[in-house]
């Protein structure tokens, strides 16, 4: 299981320090999580934070959109080069091209889905896609409860990823931790995103470790 810590929870006074401890405690990918008051009723981190962290991190980006207009955040971050690129379908009128679009800047496409979203929905986007991050959460804050219906989801959408494109990972964002997550890697998610349990732990290489199973 890989892990991303979300820096939505580190803490912004001391943002260097908090980027080298993830890092130096051997995460897998840093989450950043980009919204923008409309499409979640919250507003979080623009270029200008993000760029200083992209600099000194040694793990590769994964930018979670949550806003409306993808195409533009796609081009403010794309000159970061992170890994990924997730957009949320419910916030795209045309995923297919906006897919393509992070294809050619050089970064990996992935598509987030709401609770209520079903796997079916992107089964004809699936040969395209790097990875699928399944929300278990509201979009739009750290911190809150475990959705246990992505379980179920996951297991479904990891039979469609077999059929359409073995290689497409799927990711999972909200409440994850030490309790949740073995249950995660039984359904076949390969990513979990991990904000307050990672942070709110003293040892952020011990919390890591506790989900790299
Ligand atoms: O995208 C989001 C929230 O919208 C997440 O990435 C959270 O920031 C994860 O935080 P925890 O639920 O792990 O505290
Ligand atoms: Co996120």
């Amino acid at each position: 299981m890989q892990v991303a810590p979300s820096i939505l929870s580190a803490d912004f006074g001391k943002l260097n320090e908090e980027i080298k401890a993830i890092c130096d405690g051997g995460c897998d990918l840093i989450h950043v999580d980009v919204m923008d008051g409309h499409f979640v009723p919250n507003m979080t981190l623009g270029p200008v934070v993000v760029n200083p962290v992209a600099k000194i991190a040694t793990k590769p980006l994964d930018v979670h959109l949550m806003v409306e207009n993808n195409t533009f955040f796609v081009e403010l971050f794309a000159p970061l080069k992170p890994e990924y690129i997730s957009f949320h379908i419910e916030s795209e009128k045309h995923p297919h091209r906006l897919i393509q679009k992070i294809k050619s800047l050089g970064i990996k496409p992935a598509i987030v889905l709401n609770p209520h979203s079903t796997p079916e929905s992107i089964e004809y986007l699936l040969e395209d896609l790097d990875m699928v991050l399944l929300m278990s959460v509201n979009p739009g804050f750290g911190g809150q409860k475990f959705i246990p219906s992505v379980i179920e989801k996951a297991k479904k959408l990891k039979e469609l990823i077999n059929k359409r494109n073995p290689a497409c990972l799927i990711e999972v964002d909200g409440g994850v931790n030490d309790k949740n997550i073995h249950q995660l890697k039984d359904a076949g998610v390969d990513v979990v995103v991990a904000g307050s349990y990672v942070f709110g732990n003293e040892d952020y290489s011990k919390a890591i470790k506790s989900l790299q199973v």
